[in-house]
């Protein structure tokens, strides 16, 4: 029988993360900040999903708290799971196809709209690779 060490049952933190695309085909991004996990790199905005919340409402809340929108709609893209040594995570990615306000940075974050094609320019937590080239690829998420 294969011995299991303590590693094999590091807990994971599922995270609901918003692709938020404007009519004109750019992405919202948000700066982590400096005493955060994965600090000052790029992201999509979105936190953990707390006991009893659904991923859909984990979003909502976390993409009202962190830069202001209220959700009307949105669907699965993907799912990431990375061990980032320190820390694992389930990124849980839902492309966000309907909101209503404007985005910006509630708790004092740097975020802007950037182009797809410019994503790349930006420093990105390892786990995002995948979301960067599959929007790049021009899946229709
Ligand atoms: N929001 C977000 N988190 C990401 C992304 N990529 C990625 O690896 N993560 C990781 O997901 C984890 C949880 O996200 P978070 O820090 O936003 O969680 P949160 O909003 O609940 O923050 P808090 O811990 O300050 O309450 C972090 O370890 C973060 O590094 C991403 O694109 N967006
Ligand atoms: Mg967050």
């Amino acid at each position: 029988m294969m011995k299991m060490s303590t590693e094999t049952f590091k807990k994971s933190v599922l995270v609901a993360v918003g692709v938020i695309e404007s009519t004109d085909g750019e992405i919202f991004i948000c700066r982590r900040g400096a005493s955060q996990h994965q600090a000052n790199k790029w992201e999509f905005p979105g936190g953990k999903v707390e006991a009893g919340e659904t991923v859909a409402q984990a979003l909502a809340r976390e993409l009202q708290e962190e830069i202001g929108i209220r959700v009307t709609d949105c669907r699965p893209f993907m799912r990431i799971e990375h061990d980032y040594g320190d820390k694992q995570v389930i990124l849980d990615i839902r492309k966000v196809t309907g909101f209503s306000g404007e985005p910006h940075g509630l708790e004092g974050q740097p975020s802007r709209w950037v182009p797809i094609a410019k994503l790349h320019d930006y420093d990105f937590p390892a786990a995002n690779s995948p979301i960067v080239d599959k929007l790049q690829n021009k899946c229709e998420g």
